[in-house]
């Protein structure tokens, strides 16, 4: 997941570093620390040591020196020897080099300048003194303009439709996007969680262009349990959405879950006709389906889409099989509005909810996501 993305990250981060030892002067120190698991033991035995009456002071600090060595862990850390203030030219070069792999990466021009603008908020001009832990603060620097990139307003979801359900309402929630971002499935996925959760969910087959959209959102419905409302191929598709919500509210049901035709962003008659359905069915959310294999395009899509009908929020697909990563860290920063879930595979069980910690983690390697090459559907 995110490969090219957390490798060129990676890298740059070692070059930054490398950059302020050959700046600062670099030398081994030995650092010395005593072994979490042995310190309870240390102290008690300390303790000991220094309640017993019988042995001199001499010898008291001897044992207690002794037990000190006991649990002590040796390292050899790299350090500066004098310290230094990163200056802007220190890192230029390295920073132009990233700027050109996080677009290879498909990240968009615009969080490229945004990202390589928060690197420079957090080094230049940064004091680096012998005791710091150079490697540390320059990946906390990256990690930062990372997560600045990532974090937008987040929805909670089970909020709202708890809010709505509080005021017998059923939530109701509209899927845009493009031909083939998988905006079908992903409505099977989330009706799949959400059921998981307690919450009943209705189906609306809105798709009524595309040849067999509604024959594949009934199977779905069918393998999850849960029921559609559809109207015939060709019928008004904000007519079908409309009896869904009126059938949701009949029967006290939770979440109405809207399929719609998937649409090129730029065909404007299309476009016109999303904008009714929204304007129609007054839908609690907008939730645009973008495919993350398809990098910038995806970014576009959300601005246009985000133009047409005001999108809340955004679930991006397919990042199993996404080797950039660009599109995850573009598409939220590019129309400022928060990535909800991410698709990550073929089971009703691959949505993963999203969030800028949760990226960084994957990003900087501290936690690896194990995708299953499983197919439910
Ligand atoms: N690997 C992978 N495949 C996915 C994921 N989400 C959807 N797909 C696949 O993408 C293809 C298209 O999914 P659909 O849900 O039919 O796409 P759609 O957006 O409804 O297509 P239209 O109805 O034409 O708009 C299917 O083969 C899905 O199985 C995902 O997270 N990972």
């Amino acid at each position: 997941m995110f490969g090219k993305l957390k490798e060129k990250l990676l890298e740059t981060t070692s070059k930054i570093t490398e950059r302020i030892y050959k700046k600062g002067g670099e030398e081994e120190k030995i650092e010395e620390k005593i072994k979490e698991d042995k310190v309870d033991k240390i102290e008690e035995k300390i303790e000991e040591v220094k309640k017993s009456e019988k042995m001199d002071e001499h010898k008291k600090e001897k044992k207690i020196s002794f037990f000190d060595r006991f649990g002590l862990t040796r390292a050899i850390k790299k350090a500066i020897k004098k310290e230094i203030v990163i200056l802007e030219d220190d890192i230029e070069d390295i920073l132009e080099e990233l700027e050109i792999e996080l677009l290879e990466a498909d990240v968009a021009l615009d969080v490229v300048e945004k990202l390589i603008e928060n690197i420079k908020k957090e080094l230049v001009g940064r004091k680096i003194t012998p005791d710091d832990d150079v490697e540390e603060i320059t990946i906390n620097a990256i990690r930062t303009a990372i997560k600045n990139i990532l974090s937008q307003k987040k929805i909670d979801l089970e909020e709202i439709i708890k809010a709505n359900k509080a005021k017998g309402k059923p939530t109701v929630i509209v899927f845009v996007g493009i031909n083939g971002t998988g905006k079908t499935t992903t409505i099977a996925k989330l009706a799949y969680k959400l059921k998981q959760k307690g919450y009943s969910v209705v189906l609306a087959a809105g798709d009524t262009f595309r040849a067999g959209a509604i024959e594949q959102l009934e199977q779905h419905a069918k393998n999850i349990g849960v029921k559609v409302i559809k109207h015939k191929q060709g019928a008004d598709s904000a007519a079908v959405i409309y009896d869904a919500i009126q059938h949701a509210k009949a029967r006290g049901i939770d979440v109405v879950l809207a399929d719609t035709a998937g649409r090129q962003a730029t065909n404007a008659n299309l476009m016109e006709e999303i904008k009714k359905v929204v304007r129609v069915t007054k839908p609690d959310l907008v939730i645009f389906v973008g495919d993350a294999l398809t990098g910038n395009d995806a970014v576009y899509q959300a601005e246009e889409f985000n133009r047409a009908v005001n999108i809340d929020g955004i679930i991006l697909t397919k990042v199993d099989a996404d080797a950039k990563g660009g599109a995850a860290l573009s598409i939220g920063y590019a129309i400022g509005k928060p990535i909800l879930y991410l698709g990550v595979g073929q089971r009703y069980s691959d949505l993963v909810e999203f969030n800028a910690d949760w990226m960084v983690k994957k990003l900087f390697g501290e936690e690896e996501f194990k995708f299953s090459t499983e197919r439910e559907f």
